[in-house]
């Protein structure tokens, strides 16, 4: 899994703002009512405890205080512990919190102390980025391409053919392929048959992953993979809405699923 950069979270709350204009524009709806709808939650007063870890590679700068952005973009509560790691914790729990934010290398995490709901990163950005694909309102089928099955891919998957979408998916790990086929019954795509999607859920960690063949000349791609899975000649040549954000979308999603 590629780790988040200091870089990556700059100017995190201008970069979701044009991503939810993107959002409603083509599906109608903004990520709030979107997340409301996907969870059949809304947010309350909640207090949310931010707990710097520094295990693995470290604290990532500007990570704590983008989670805290994000809390309070959505009307909560929030504060980052002084202290990191277990002494974080128990600061954040003595300090009232009713919801629990921490990340190590392997795992991002949200606890609700006060229902026992906890979600993940990985689940949930899987989830909400899949669902907006899906919404895309000049749609010309139930067809979505899912491109990459890792831990997100595999769970926005999942969520589409729960939803009733004809996934189709590709990863060139044969045993994920091979895991998603048996465990989803997703279509296997191949790049030898093109066919033209005009929703795409993206999830890989490398760039320029979608090519001409695979998309609509109208279509929405939604991805929460860093770099950008859509080559620029793509971008101009194609009517493409594009909804790429590195953690306020994913983290908007554990919220609302634990409210
Ligand atoms: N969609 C967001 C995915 C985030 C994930 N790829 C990551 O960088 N995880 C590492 C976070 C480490 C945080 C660090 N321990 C801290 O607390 O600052």
């Amino acid at each position: 899994m590629a780790l988040l950069t200091p870089e990556d979270l700059e100017d995190l709350l201008n970069k979701l703002n044009a991503n939810n204009d993107i959002i409603k524009g083509a599906t109608g709806e903004d990520i709030s009512q979107i997340c409301e709808e996907a969870y059949g939650t809304k947010p309350g007063n909640q207090k949310v405890g931010i707990v710097p870890i520094t295990a693995g590679n470290g604290i990532i700068g500007n990570f704590s205080a983008s989670l805290l952005a994000i809390t309070e973009y959505f009307g909560l509560e929030g504060f980052i512990t002084e202290h990191p790691d277990m002494t974080g914790y128990y600061e954040a729990v003595a300090g009232g919190a009713d919801i629990i934010l921490m990340a190590d290398d392997h795992i991002f995490i949200a606890h609700n102390l006060s229902n026992g709901k906890i979600a993940t990163n990985h689940i949930c950005t899987g989830v909400i980025y899949s669902e907006i694909a899906s919404r895309y309102k000049h749609a010309d089928s139930k067809d979505v391409l899912v491109i990459g099955l890792g831990r997100v891919g595999y769970a926005g998957a999942s969520h589409l053919v729960k939803k009733g979408f004809n996934v189709y998916a590709c990863d060139p790990n044969t045993e994920f392929m091979n895991k998603a086929i048996e465990e989803l019954g997703v279509n296997a795509f191949d790049i030898e048959k093109p066919r033209k999607f005009s929703m795409v859920f993206e999830a890989t960690p490398n760039a320029n992953t979608i090519s001409e063949g695979m998309i609509a000349e109208r279509c929405l791609v939604s991805t929460p993979g860093i770099p950008c899975a859509l080559p620029d000649d793509l971008v101009e040549k194609y009517d493409i809405d594009l909804v790429m954000e590195p953690l306020v979308i994913g983290v908007a999603a554990m919220l609302y699923s634990i409210f």
